[in-house]
């Protein structure tokens, strides 16, 4: 029999599923009505009507928010909630119930019946546990309560098919049925399942910078999306999307993200590769002929710390030098400016470049003048203006971007000669820069040339960040000064092991500026099987030296499978698998090879187009080399050619080959026509399914 709570909740299901479905027929008309006005307005726009294009704007942004609303509504429709918390409200001492969802509800336009989860109080329920406890409100002081219960909702279609009461534990239930569906080509959403430890970074506040260091799986890609669209909802005054910029290693990662930002009511913001942030950065002065190219062998130096610091400092000496200041004096006039009011001046200006500093010292000195003036003729103020009008003027020097770069390379082959950098020399003289050149051109335009503070961007997300150097992050740190970093990678899946980042201490050091600024862990695992993990673990123990090992979530699937054939025989190996695999309606497959030609190889032997799967993730079957699996993943992956060829016992490839495993959520096949690689021998827990 049916108890008289399982009972109420369907009444309450029943009841907001009718108001959501009034809201959708109450926004299907308003949509309709405003398409037809905003294409009325177009029609006066172009024939060139009044004020039209002023309301064709504002109708626009009615119908873009009119069917927001819709969206919202429709999604609902399937799941209007997934938590409900009962607390009595300390503070404006009041009895609550909340019911949360992905999107909030409001019946008549007023009254919500679903809060939406970005809400403060919706931390109470991935948050608190039962008693006493509070909740902040941005900008506002914390709420006190008293938490009664926590029910989590199993809900799909509208069908409520079961719920969980109290802790966090009670879900754990839900997060394995999440887990084990298949994954469609579109990054997920985790809003009914997000962990305590993923919410605190989520929340956390925006005025910071974050380090997230995460094991392959723990959600660093999905938290990085879900704090933008919390920050969003919940600092609407300060932000706009516009302000914000997802940076990732690829077109594909980049591709990826996106497909996920409408989900969570993302909408209008900046995401670009690493080696295009510095160019857009720095405007008209990344001049047309410059072109970023694959890495120069001495990106090894170029890529870490002591590099940029190095050109940092010889950019402060070559500005001392080019100010050389001193009191600056007339036969007429005596002192007209003092040093110690120019020191005084840089000292509130710390962060000027040296072209904003010589323009503030001439504005400066020429106010001045007209003090000192005051009594003097007219030619007499004109001739003394004339004479310090452009007292400071590097300009005069002619200094090119590419120009300091190179003298200072040389400076340092002179300093230590066991450096040479002439592959870089080469390419930089032809305007051809590495990513590192472009973040070395950055600092150069910000210490010398830049015009005005950049204020493009409010915050940055960046994914994969292991896979570069600290130079990057160096730069962008001084380029955008006023911008907040949030930043997710894992050591353990550096790629780029010479020039990426195998530890975390340097980029600490480089953005770090606050004691507000925070390194968070991520150590549980959600992506891949327990059977998946373990497999993996034993080759992140050669990789990081078990440096972060992984917790999964526990999961079980099949065994992780070792196709062993004739080289003869491997490609008909791979079809046979690949039929085996399409048969169990997998939504996304991998075959994964280590080098890009070997996936070309591949594709054309597989039939597959070969500029297919170059910059977007699809469903189905997608042959890549493992570079370019970095952040995605499927439900299942086979791995071609794990041999001691292709992966060689030494960190650097038991990264890539971690990468690659980590990649699956359910499945993975190992294909090969050799012994497999030393990385994996001491790997349990496998079998041959396929013969
Ligand atoms: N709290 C959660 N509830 C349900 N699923 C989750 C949760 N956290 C993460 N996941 C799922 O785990 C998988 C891995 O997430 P994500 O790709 O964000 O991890 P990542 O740390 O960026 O991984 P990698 O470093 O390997 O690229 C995704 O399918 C995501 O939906």
């Amino acid at each position: 029999m049916m108890n008289q709570d399982y009972q109420e909740e369907l009444l309450h299901l029943e009841s907001c599923l009718s108001v959501i479905q009034e809201n959708i027929r109450l926004y299907e008309a308003r949509e309709q009505a405003s398409r037809k006005e905003v294409t009325a307005l177009f029609q006066a726009v172009r024939k060139g009507e009044g004020d039209s294009y002023g309301q064709l704007v504002a109708s626009q942004n009615i119908l873009e928010h009119v069917q927001n609303t819709l969206r919202k509504n429709r999604s609902a429709l399937h799941q209007p909630y997934f938590g409900r918390i009962f607390y009595d409200d300390l503070t404006y001492e009041a009895s609550e119930c909340c019911y949360i969802g992905k999107n909030g509800i409001s019946k008549n336009q007023t009254d919500v019946i679903v809060v939406d989860w970005r809400a403060p109080v919706a931390n109470v329920y991935y948050e608190n546990s039962l008693g006493n406890g509070h909740y902040a409100v941005p900008g506002s002081s914390d709420v006190e309560i008293d938490l009664h219960q926590k029910r989590t909702y199993d809900i799909s279609d509208g069908t409520l098919h079961g719920y969980y009461d109290d802790d966090i534990a009670a879900n754990d239930d839900l997060l394995v049925k999440y887990l084990s569906q298949n994954k469609d080509a579109v990054l997920g959403d985790i809003i009914a399942t997000i962990q305590k430890e993923q919410n605190t970074i989520i929340r956390d506040l925006p005025s910071k910078n974050i380090i997230v260091q995460g094991v392959a799986g723990s959600g660093k890609t999905t938290v990085a999306l879900h704090r933008i669209s919390y920050l969003l909802y919940n600092y609407e005054d300060l932000y706009k999307p516009s302000e914000f910029c997802i940076i990732g290693s690829s077109d594909m990662l980049l591709h990826y993200i996106r497909s996920g930002l409408p989900e969570l009511d993302v909408h209008h913001i900046h995401e670009m590769r690493m080696d295009e942030i510095f160019p857009y950065l720095m405007e008209k002065a990344w001049k047309k002929q410059y072109q970023i190219v694959p890495d120069y062998p001495e990106a090894e130096i170029k890529s870490h710390l002591p590099f940029i610091r190095a050109l940092d400092r010889f950019l402060t000496e070559l500005t001392e030098e080019a100010l050389n200041l001193s009191d600056i004096t007339d036969p007429d006039l005596g002192v007209v400016l003092s040093l110690e009011s120019m020191l005084e001046a840089r000292s509130y200006h710390p962060e000027d470049s040296l072209y904003q500093f010589e323009k503030h010292l001439n504005e400066r000195i020429l106010s001045r003048l007209k003090f000192l003036c005051t009594e003097r003729s007219s030619d007499f103020k004109k001739a003394k203006r004339q004479a310090f009008r452009k007292y400071f003027d590097s300009s005069v020097h002619k200094w090119t971007v590419p120009g300091l770069y190179l003298a200072f390379l040389t400076e340092l082959e002179e300093q230590d000669s066991s450096l040479d950098f002439s592959a870089t020399k080469a390419g930089v003289s032809k305007g051809k820069t590495d990513v590192y050149d472009a973040a070395a051109f950055g600092l150069i335009y910000r210490r010398i040339f830049q015009k005005q503070d950049q204020d493009v961007f409010s915050q940055i997300f960046i994914d994969e960040a292991q896979d570069f150097g600290e130079t990057v992050y160096y730069v962008l740190k001084q380029m955008l000064h006023d911008c907040y970093f949030t930043i997710m990678g894992d050591v353990s899946q550096n790629i780029r092991y010479e020039t990426g980042m195998n530890d975390w201490e340097q980029l600490k050091e480089a953005m770090f500026d606050s004691p507000k600024d925070s390194f968070y862990l991520l150590l549980k695992s959600y992506r891949n099987t327990i059977e998946i993990s373990r497999f993996a673990g034993q080759v992140l123990q050669r990789a990081s030296q078990g440096g972060y090992q992984i917790d999964p979530v526990i999961r079980h699937g099949q065994p992780v499978s070792i196709l062993q054939a004739e080289p003869s025989g491997l490609f008909y190996q791979l079809q046979e698998t690949l039929r085996h695999v399409r048969e169990k309606k997998f939504e996304t497959i991998a075959v994964i090879c280590r080098t890009p030609e070997e996936a070309a190889e591949l594709k054309s032997g597989l039939g597959i187009p070969l500029e297919e799967d170059d910059n977007s993730f699809h469903n189905g079957v997608m042959v890549l080399p493992v570079s370019l699996t970095k952040g995605l993943e499927f439900d299942c992956v086979i791995l071609w050619k794990p041999d001691e060829d292709h992966y060689q016992d030494h960190p650097k490839d038991a990264k890539l080959l971690y990468v690659a495993i980590t990649r699956a959520l359910h499945e993975l096949y190992l294909l090969t026509d050799r012994p497999l690689t030393p990385l994996l021998l001491t790997s349990t827990g496998s079998e041959s399914v396929l013969k």
